[in-house]
């Protein structure tokens, strides 16, 4: 696999009617799923939890509502599928196997290495020469991914941010080993969604998370510490600094497990023990309180935040 010499097509050939596949229901899989369903490219949702796979239909309906009803307040109303046709797109599967006929496989499973290996090989068993295998990895290095494949230049990391079919832009990761056409179907693959790429070279955490992991692990601190409250914590990034969100409703948007792990993975790919998660943000996620998806994190939620999983926390 990998010999790009014999590849005829140009991106644009390869992203009209291609079937993409998506491994995970989580957070960010249903999100993903919704930016190509939107743009009216078949779906398919795997997923090894049966419960995820059980409320996906009902979540990716919420996530079309909500942001269906986002764009008209802001008059960005995208051209693309109408949300009935976009939801019709979707299919879901327990079966790595339903995706042999993708060629854009976007892995959104669990920040866990040894999870995105297992995946990544069965993926390059299945799936014929030509698909790309591209990674939502929030701090695992692409090219340690692609390892896991005998195609290692078709690895690349497609960081989308949460909620993704809000955000304009996607962190593209390009591993040593990523081959230029990869980039470009990839890049061609994210214009026709309506996202734009930007593109840095491959490191644990890559720009975003290098950063904002750290950010997040801080302001943990400081409200373990007692040296403020959640709300002023946040506050003081928003009214001082003008962040749209402050630091602690970030963190229990993006889910506190993930964060956990995130963090996990930086200080073992840098070694560098800044990245330990802060006493707080380990005892949260301990007893189950994860932020939004659970019901709460640093703060309490609503019922209609609450992803519909069947369950709570970690899926
Ligand atoms: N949550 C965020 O804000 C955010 C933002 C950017 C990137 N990410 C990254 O995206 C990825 C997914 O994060 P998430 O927040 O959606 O996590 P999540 O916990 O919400 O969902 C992960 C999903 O993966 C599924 N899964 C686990 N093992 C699997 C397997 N072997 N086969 C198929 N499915 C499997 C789980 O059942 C679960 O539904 C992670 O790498 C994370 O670091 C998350």
């Amino acid at each position: 696999m990998g010999d790009q010499t014999d590849v005829q097509h140009t991106a644009q050939t390869i992203v009209d009617g291609s079937l993409v596949g998506i491994v995970g229901a989580g957070t960010m899989g249903i999100g993903v799923a919704q930016c190509f369903a939107e743009a009216g490219l078949p779906v398919v949702v795997v997923d090894n939890d049966h419960g995820a796979l059980a409320s996906g239909p009902d979540r990716l309906r919420a996530g079309i509502r909500t942001a269906t009803l986002l764009r008209r307040g802001a008059r960005q109303v995208r051209a693309g599928a109408p949300a009935p046709r976009a939801e019709s797109l979707v299919t879901w599967s327990a079966e790595l196997a339903d995706l042999a006929a993708a060629l854009l496989v976007v892995e959104c499973a669990r920040e866990d290495e040894d999870i995105k290996e297992g995946i990544l090989r069965e993926l390059d068993r299945i799936c014929g020469a030509e698909a790309i295998f591209a990674s939502n990895t929030s701090c695992i290095p692409v090219g340690r991914l692609g390892s896991f494949t005998g195609r290692p230049d078709r690895v690349i990391g497609t960081h989308f941010m949460n909620p993704a079919p809000l955000k304009d832009a996607v962190e593209v990761i390009r591993a040593p080993e990523t081959s230029d056409l990869t980039l470009e179907r990839t890049e061609g693959f994210l214009t026709h969604i309506g996202k734009h790429a930007l593109v840095v070279r491959d490191a644990p955490g890559f720009v975003t998370n290098r950063v904002l992991m750290l950010t997040l692990n801080e302001a943990a601190a400081v409200l373990g510490e007692g040296t403020a409250d959640a709300e002023t914590v946040d506050r003081i990034f928003q009214d001082c600094f003008g962040h749209p969100m402050g630091p602690l409703r970030t963190a229990d948007l993006i889910g506190l497990d993930t964060i956990v792990d995130s963090l996990e993975v930086l200080r073992r790919h840098t070694g560098e023990d800044r990245f330990k998660p802060c006493p707080l943000l380990s005892r949260l996620v301990a007893e189950g309180r994860v932020g939004r998806k659970s019901g709460s994190g640093f703060y309490p939620y609503a019922p209609q935040h609450l992803a519909a999983r069947g369950r709570t926390g970690r899926d």
